[in-house]
């Protein structure tokens, strides 16, 4: 298993820079999932440190050694891709079994690890099938397959959930955990999803625009995002973010109080007025969404079913120890 270090790593492409300078330090056997919206460099970087991509600049190391010059085959790195990349007229076993033959590891040694980890992914039974008679998931599994016979000291996953129901995407987010548990290996996984990084990182790397903008464990930046942005996509549905002038008991130099739709309270005494423009009813649980000044769109989640109404105006609260403060740079105070 690996540790893997980035030390002021840049991407330019055409004189574009998308990647500007990222450090980072993952310890051996950590899960760290790269998030962030769509462009912000999360597939760049993650092919950069599988060596499908070279860097502009600075250094990317495994386990200690500088691999900047090692090509991709040799870094030790094994990437499940979103697409699956299954060879079609492959079995299930030939295709976790290719990249051994090409590396001539002798038969007997293929097949019991593709067998060790056929058995590993309930894949067992379906080694004789060709990838079109699989299901996604099956698929998926089949692409995680190839990954561990390689015994790869890094594993690399981008996006491999997304072209799965949802249904399939939490189950296989747990069947990844369970993997991440039982092999005790590094990985690195790239999602746009916040909820997925939420339930599957020890550490979240949150990018935007190229540029690392925080770096914990999911509970860290759920509890003390360091700035607006951070505080708006971590967390679903996202924070409110409301004018400070709406709040008293306001921190200093505040220019921003965001507050957690599950963190806000009905109360008669509470300072924000909200319009209530629509309910919806979960039966456990009732979302309110609304406005408290005209510009700030607000949301409550209430425990229980509400018999609040599309039209009503709420008075709405939150605990002072839920409550976040933003200077006018976006900065956490
Ligand atoms: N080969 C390339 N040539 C030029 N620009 C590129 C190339 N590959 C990526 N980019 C640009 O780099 C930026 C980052 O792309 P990247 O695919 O890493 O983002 P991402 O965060 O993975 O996004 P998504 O979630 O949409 O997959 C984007 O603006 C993209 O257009």
């Amino acid at each position: 298993m690996a540790t893997l270090e980035l030390s002021k790593v840049v991407k330019t492409f055409d004189k574009t820079t998308i990647i500007h300078g990222v450090d980072l330090q993952v310890a051996d056997g950590e899960f760290v999932v790269f998030v962030g919206p769509s462009g912000c460099g999360k597939s760049t970087l993650l092919r950069i440190i599988s060596g499908l991509e070279p860097a502009s600049g600075g250094d990317i190391r495994i386990d200690g050694q500088r691999v900047n010059d090692v090509s991709a085959a040799h870094r030790g790195c094994s990437m499940v891709f979103q697409s699956y990349a299954l060879y079609p007229h492959m079995s299930v076993y030939d295709n976790m079994a290719f990249g051994l033959e090409n590396l001539g590891v002798a038969k007997s040694v293929i097949e019991s690890k593709v067998n060790a980890a056929a058995t590993m992914l309930q894949l067992a039974p379906l080694l004789q099938r060709k990838p079109t008679q699989l299901s996604g998931g099956q698929r998926q599994r089949v692409a995680i397959g190839r990954s561990i016979v390689r015994e790869p000291k890094l594993f690399l996953f981008d996006e491999p959930l997304s072209n799965l129901d949802a249904e399939l995407r939490v189950s296989m987010r747990a069947e990844i955990r369970d993997l991440h548990a039982r092999l005790g290996a590094t990985m690195v996984y790239v999602t746009h999803d916040q909820v997925e990084a939420m339930t599957m990182a020890d550490k979240i790397v949150v990018l935007r625009g190229g540029r690392i903008e925080q770096v914990g464990s999911p509970l860290d930046l759920y509890n003390r995002p360091c700035n607006q942005f951070v505080a708006g996509f971590i967390g679903s549905p996202r924070m409110n973010f409301v004018p400070v002038a709406q709040m008293p008991r306001a921190k200093a130099g505040a220019a921003t109080v965001g507050i957690r739709p599950e963190h806000a309270q009905l109360s008669d005494q509470g300072p924000l007025s909200m319009q209530v423009s629509q309910v919806e009813q979960l039966g456990s649980t009732s979302i309110l969404h609304g406005n408290v000044v005209p510009e700030a769109a607000f949301e409550v989640i209430l425990p229980g079913q509400t018999r609040i109404q599309r039209g009503d105006t709420v008075r709405v609260s939150a605990p002072d120890e839920h409550l976040h403060f933003f200077d006018p740079q976006g900065l956490r105070l």
